[in-house]
């Protein structure tokens, strides 16, 4: 199946995703001297609950912090956003070595790492399933990751991957407020885009903070120990799981910030 390696990566995932060479795809180079101020953008408003997180699991292309989601408890609103926005899931990307691994990019800068935390439009949609499905049904707020200070948040993550070592591992995860991963400012540029990983759905609005968080070599060293490989398989360690920056084609990227 797809993954990360020459084989089965990003250039070849048209083979079995033809969305892959879809016309609104993410991550995308984000230039600033091409973003356009819009004034009717508003500021984010999250609101999330410490019990939602449940479980944190090994998926075998990345890591995630599944939340319950079968109601409104922590949820996304405003921004570019209309109506509220539930929590679904959090995950990074990273790559092998700290001079790159975000899947967005800044002005031709490559960020070591990028948290994506994922919502879906519960107010119009039944389920994540269903709001995947829809232009509007997705809201992911990317934040890039930089090399550099210790993130002591982020350690709470980062100290139980020892123990999802292996694909399809998971451990009870909770008492975890996502927005403890938040920089301090919410600025934020947004376009219509798509996950970046299989099925590359193109029903996300995506809102990528401008300022970037930091992490530890040591931290983004952790993420790179993770196995893609399940138990009793050969170790294959997962060294990178970012996808290149793919074509703006007709799109714009608006900045809530002048
Ligand atoms: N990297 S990202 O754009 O934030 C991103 C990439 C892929 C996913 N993803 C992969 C599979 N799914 C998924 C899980 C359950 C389901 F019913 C449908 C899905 F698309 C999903 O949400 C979710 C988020
Ligand atoms: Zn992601």
């Amino acid at each position: 199946s797809w993954g990360y390696q020459d084989h089965n990566g990003p250039e070849v995932w048209h083979e079995l995703f033809p969305l892959a060479n879809g016309d609104r795809q993410s991550p995308i180079a984000i230039k600033s001297s091409e973003v356009k101020y819009d004034p009717f953008l508003r500021p984010l408003s999250f609101s999330y609950d410490l019990t939602s997180p449940k479980v944190i699991l090994n998926c075998g292309y990345a890591f995630s912090i599944e939340c319950d989601d079968t109601e409104d408890r922590s949820v996304l609103r405003a921004g570019p956003l209309k109506g509220s926005y539930r929590l679904r899931q959090l995950h990074f990307h990273w790559g092998p070595t700290d001079d790159y691994g975000s899947e967005h990019t800044v002005d031709g800068l490559e960020f070591a790492a990028e948290l994506h935390v994922v919502h879906w439009n519960s107010e119009k949609y039944p389920c994540f399933v269903d709001a995947a499905q829809q232009p509007d049904g997705l809201a992911i707020v990317g934040v890039l990751v930089k090399a550099g200070e210790h993130n002591s948040p982020l350690q709470k993550v980062i100290n139980v991957l020892d123990v999802i070592k292996t694909k399809g591992s998971q451990v009870a995860f909770t008492n975890f407020d996502p927005s403890s991963l938040f920089p301090e400012s919410l600025d934020y540029w947004t376009y219509h885009g798509s996950l970046t990983v299989p099925p590359l759905l193109e029903s996300v609005i995506w809102i990528v903070l401008r300022q970037p968080i930091t992490a530890s070599s040591e931290q983004l060293a952790t993420f790179r120990s993770l196995l893609c490989s399940a138990k009793g398989e050969p170790a294959c360690c997962l060294l990178s799981n970012c996808r290149p920056p793919q074509p703006l084609r007709n799109r714009h990227v608006r900045a809530f910030f002048h």
